[in-house]
């Protein structure tokens, strides 16, 4: 025993459920039966759904694979009607991350990464335009242009996916990318996929929030993190940030003071996503930070 104690592997597990008594219980009972230390824990009773979510993430012995343990589980998540993962802790997400022309987002997390600031192993950079050709060459990243026009939009989101399965990608971040992703594609990877708009949502959707801030006078600007689907600045929002702004600043000084608030907002959902974090409740999220 205390041989196999000294290894150990770190696993987190989610799950979501109807809310009843006995869900910790049986969870915890059932890591104490596998020899697990519960190091962290989250949930929330969700009144207004009635549901039930929680994140895990516990030690246990190195020989432990999150498949078995998922497979041990079942009992467990069946009575409960849960949907649960396992997941492993502490593993850098396979990422790639697309853009367009504009390239904060893009440069801030790549140096973020190569600070070792974000739990992630980025992959690739995809992009409609050449113009981050040599940033990408600068962190040593493959970068792969994909046009994209109204007429070729199948065959480019074939090409992305392609590149997505054969870097063995689980995560997609939009990092400014300006092209919107067709609905078959939205649900090919639903779930899987960050963007980051440049907008206080709901407010000011679309491609120039920041020219739709300045007609409408507003006093904060702002940026949000949100899981893609096909309904345009639609998608579950997982994280949002806000700056003061005044009546003498013109489109283009909202949208420079947007770009610090657009790179730490987008930074803290991908590093939440990666560290298994977030949950989808609905078309919301809950985020144990
Ligand atoms: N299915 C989705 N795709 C994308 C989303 C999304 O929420 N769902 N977000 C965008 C990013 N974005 C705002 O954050 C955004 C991008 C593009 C446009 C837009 O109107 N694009 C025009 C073309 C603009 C151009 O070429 O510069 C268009 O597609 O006709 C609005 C919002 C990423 N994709």
């Amino acid at each position: 025993m205390t041989q196999r104690r000294n290894q150990t592997v770190k696993l987190i597990l989610t799950l979501s459920c109807p809310d009843r008594p006995g869900i910790v219980h049986a969870v915890s009972g059932f890591l104490f039966a596998e020899e697990a230390n519960i190091v962290e824990a989250s949930q929330l009773n969700d009144a207004s759904t009635g549901l039930f979510f929680m994140r895990v993430k516990f030690e246990c012995p190195s020989d432990t694979r999150p498949r078995d343990v998922e497979e041990r589980f079942a009992s467990v998540s069946n009575d409960f009607a849960m949907q649960a993962k396992f997941s492993i802790a502490d593993r850098p997400m396979p990422t790639v991350i697309m853009v367009s022309q504009i390239g904060h987002c893009l440069n801030d997390l790549l140096f973020r990464h190569r600070s070792g600031l974000l739990p992630i192993d980025i992959r690739a950079i995809v992009s409609n335009h050449r113009d981050f050709y040599q940033l990408a060459a600068s962190y040593d990243l493959p970068f792969h242009y994909i046009p994209v026009t109204s007429a070729n939009k199948p065959e480019a989101e074939q090409k992305l996916l392609d590149i997505f399965q054969a870097e063995g990608a689980e995560l997609l971040v939009l990092a400014r990318y300006m092209q919107v992703l067709s609905n078959g594609l939205c649900q090919r990877l639903s779930g899987q996929v960050i963007n980051i708009h440049h907008s206080f949502l709901p407010s000011f959707k679309g491609a120039r929030p920041y020219q739709q801030a300045f007609d409408r006078g507003v006093k904060l600007i702002g940026a949000t993190a949100h899981y893609v689907t096909a309904d345009l600045d639609e998608g579950p929002i997982i994280e949002q940030g806000v700056e003061r702004v005044d009546h003498a600043m013109d489109p283009a000084t909202l949208t420079a003071i947007g770009r610090d608030t657009e790179n730490v907002v987008l930074a803290r959902a991908v590093k939440w996503h990666a560290e298994h974090r977030i949950l989808l409740n609905g078309y919301k999220t809950v985020v144990f930070q």
